[in-house]
């Protein structure tokens, strides 16, 4: 993790997830619609999108995991890879990121991936969300988080980790951390990074709260910086990005740096016992109870 101009300093290699990619259309590049030149050639993966503009070394990246982009194993994998690929090359400078799915952003964690899963397979999964987390909060790119729906728990995580959040003004898209309404417990990291955005006591209320905030009082509480008609979010985010690309990125870099490694770093030294955590903790009968009844509750409120 050296710190100099232009050196990045993302943790690399803490997981290898290319194994999990097998079926996946990964790196393929093709023409994006109506474009033309290199600079308009988009890649990707099944489950996220990116379109990149070597122009202005921005790349807009897409989660399209239909229909609420949760987070399965296969779209952490994914989207650790598309930031990898996008880290790696100097042409970049900002991503926003943004939903393919229409009325939600990101619905979190995918409550299959633990609900009557193995150990094995609860800890495989939490390692790539630890691993995705510190890839984003870390990421020497700037970061703009494109809100356009709803954008609970994990989903909230992720664009926390974000450098700059944009929300489209509908009072459907709610965001905030609401683990406790799971009968769940925010891990430290989430708890560390929701009290860096918006303060110990908005945090302390919140979390224990479960609160998942309409746009007006998600920006008063500062877990976004702008709320905008719906149809003005994506140049909103572009004009963010605009803003944070005209500071020099070794500057920017550094203070990111500065001001996020010890959060990160802390996640860093106890992985392993996160994980351990984690998994005794979903694995209990009750706690399993209380997801499958709270999967069971999403899935007859449809309709
Ligand atoms: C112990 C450590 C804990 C660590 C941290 C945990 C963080 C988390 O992320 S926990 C996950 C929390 N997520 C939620 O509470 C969101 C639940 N979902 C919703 O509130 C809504 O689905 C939505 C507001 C995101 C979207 O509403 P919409 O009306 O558009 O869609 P639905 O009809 O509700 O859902 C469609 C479909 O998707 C299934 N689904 C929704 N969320 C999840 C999810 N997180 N995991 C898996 N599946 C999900 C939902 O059951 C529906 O499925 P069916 O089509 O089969 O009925």
């Amino acid at each position: 993790m050296a710190l100099a101009s232009g050196v990045r300093f993302a943790p690399r290699a803490l997981l290898r997830p290319w194994a999990l990619l097998r079926g996946t259309t990964l790196g393929r590049t093709e023409p994006a619609a109506g474009g033309g030149g290199d600079g308009a050639r988009r890649f990707g993966s099944q489950r996220v999108l990116v379109e990149p503009d070597a122009a202005s070394g921005v790349a807009v990246m897409k989660l399209r995991n239909p229909p609420v982009n949760a987070l399965s194993l296969e779209l952490l994998t994914e989207l650790v890879i598309s930031l990898e690929k996008l880290e790696n090359d100097k042409t970049f400078r900002g991503i926003i990121l943004t939903s393919d799915c229409p009325r939600v952003f990101c619905a979190g964690l995918d409550l299959t991936e633990i609900c009557g899963r193995n150990p094995a397979h609860c800890a495989e999964y939490w390692k790539a969300m630890q691993e995705l987390w510190l890839r984003m909060y870390l990421s020497s790119l700037v970061l703009v988080a494109a809100i356009n729906g709803a954008c609970p728990a994990g989903g909230c995580i992720i664009a926390l980790s974000c450098d700059c959040r944009v929300l489209a003004d509908n009072p459907k898209y709610r965001i905030g951390l609401n683990e406790t309404l799971l009968g769940i417990i925010a891990p430290f990291w989430l708890k560390d990074t929701y009290v860096n955005t918006i303060g110990h006591r908005a945090s302390e209320q919140a979390l224990q709260l479960g609160s998942l905030f309409p746009p007006a009082e998600a920006l008063q509480v500062g877990l976004v910086d702008q709320v905008v008609p719906e149809d003005q979010v994506q140049s909103t985010a572009l004009s963010e990005m605009a803003r944070w690309l005209a500071v020099p990125d070794h500057a920017r870099q550094l203070t990111k740096n500065m001001m996020r490694k010890a959060t990160a770093d802390r996640l860093l030294r106890q992985r392993d016992a996160d994980t351990q955590n984690f998994v005794s903790f979903v694995c209990r009968d009750s706690i399993q109870k209380s997801l499958q009844a709270y999967l069971e509750k999403l899935r007859q409120r449809k309709g």
